[in-house]
């Protein structure tokens, strides 16, 4: 299984198409006007049809879009299911176990649940999702004065996850850029990576340059890392 690239908060076609190009498979919309990467809902329409527009010149599949909520309504989720058809729903909030059920089966796509992780207990709550399958976004947990639950450019200590028996299943983000995530992908190896302040000049404005060298660097110590496991498995089967 290849790692997952997911490059957030995208706002212009131009932006889709760094991330296209540049090799990342997810995008996601931010829908939360607190968040200087907010989209509306006519906006999100038009940037997730462009990233699934065929794209010759990009010579890559489709983007999978994710639409990025926070304590959404049943209207709010409908209206982003309605206008942009999301394959997947980030929640960003406090959504319980029950709650990204419910959307789930209301809305008949998956949801990926972002926790904040800051210590031992943090990870048993994620392993508690986990085991109820669902796919979880583990973040950096905000400090109580934030305005936003994410988004904020803060890493937290990857080693925490060390104890989690993860399958490659959830997706690691928070403070994540182009020169730490190769250590990242090397120590936990996750099924994905997801970033937004790591990729831009300023909140809200992401650069070219920076998604490239992310995705160049995730991709390239996923391969390191397959590499290395399939020399463990040879050996062991020599044994
Ligand atoms: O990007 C935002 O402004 C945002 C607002 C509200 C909730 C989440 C938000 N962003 C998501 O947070 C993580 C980590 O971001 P960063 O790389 O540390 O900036 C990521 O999923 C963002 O999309």
């Amino acid at each position: 299984m290849a790692l997952e690239i997911k490059i957030c908060g995208l706002s212009t076609n131009d932006s889709i198409d760094w991330a296209r190009g540049a090799g990342a498979g997810t995008i996601g919309l931010v829908h939360f006007p607190r968040s200087p990467r907010h989209v509306d809902l006519d906006a999100m329409a038009t940037l997730a049809a462009h990233a699934r527009r065929a794209a010759p010149d990009l010579a890559v599949e489709p983007a999978r879009v994710v639409a990025l909520t926070v304590d959404a309504d049943d209207d709010l989720l409908a209206a982003i299911m309605a206008a942009a058809a999301p394959d997947v729903l980030q929640l960003h909030g406090h959504e319980d176990l029950a709650r990204a059920r419910a959307i789930e089966s209301r809305f008949g796509v998956p949801v990926l649940k972002a926790l904040g992780i800051a210590d031992a207990a943090d990870v048993g709550v994620a392993r508690e999702w986990s085991k109820a399958g669902i796919r979880l976004l583990l973040d950096a947990k905000p400090p109580k004065e934030a305005t936003r639950p994410g988004g904020l450019g803060r890493t937290f200590d990857w080693s925490l996850l060390t104890a989690l028996d993860h399958d490659r299943s959830f997706m690691l983000s928070g403070g994540l850029d182009p020169d730490n995530v190769a250590e990242a992908v090397r120590l936990l190896r996750p099924g994905g990576v997801d970033v937004s302040s790591g990729v831009e000049t300023a909140p809200g404005i992401k650069s070219r340059n920076r998604i490239a060298a992310f995705v160049a660097a995730a991709r390239a110590a996923d391969e390191e890392g397959a590499a290395a496991a399939a020399g463990r498995q040879r050996k062991d089967i020599e044994a």
